[in-house]
């Protein structure tokens, strides 16, 4: 089954001593406003995945990004969303800009990165597994 692509980034507020992880909160479609995510989307024809997060993260936050690790999920296209799609998502850190609600979003938060902190959001619950992994990963070191 080949499911549509969608990538995205957990941003840190540092690569190499992470403690915090921005949160988005979606305005659409319906279903999903209000529930919080990893910022990114649909990768076009043609492009990287790496370079479809960089697009993304200039679009919807207005921010240029260096990427570290992926958050491997347990697909070759990453983790499972729905029936259709998947998403690879990198963990990043912002080099220039500072995140800003530009598109698809109403609200963006810095969480501490503690799974308390990062439980009390209402997040997509698709993205439930990969905030674990993000959690269990900046634990381990592993996000460069
Ligand atoms: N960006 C993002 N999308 C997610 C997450 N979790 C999740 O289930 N999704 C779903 C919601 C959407 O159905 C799909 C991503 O599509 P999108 O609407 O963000 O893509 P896009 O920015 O390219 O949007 P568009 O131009 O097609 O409007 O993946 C997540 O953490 N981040």
């Amino acid at each position: 089954m080949a499911y549509k692509q969608i990538v995205a980034a957990a941003i840190l507020d540092s690569l190499s001593h992470p403690r915090k992880l921005l949160a988005a909160r979606r305005t659409s479609p319906p279903a999903l406003a209000g529930l919080w995510e990893f910022p990114g989307g649909k990768l076009e024809s043609g492009e990287s995945c790496e370079a479809g997060v960089a697009r993304e993260l200039v679009e919807e936050l207005g921010v240029e990004v260096m990427l570290g690790t992926e958050v491997f999920g347990p697909e070759p296209e990453g983790w499972v969303l729905n029936e259709h799609a998947a998403m690879r998502v990198w963990f990043a850190e912002i080099t220039d800009g500072t995140p800003d609600t530009l598109e698809d979003h109403d609200q963006l938060a810095w969480v501490e990165l503690d799974a308390e902190s990062l439980k009390a959001l209402d997040w997509i619950p698709a993205d439930l597994p990969i905030v674990h992994a993000v959690l269990a990963d900046t634990l381990a070191g592993a996000t460069r």
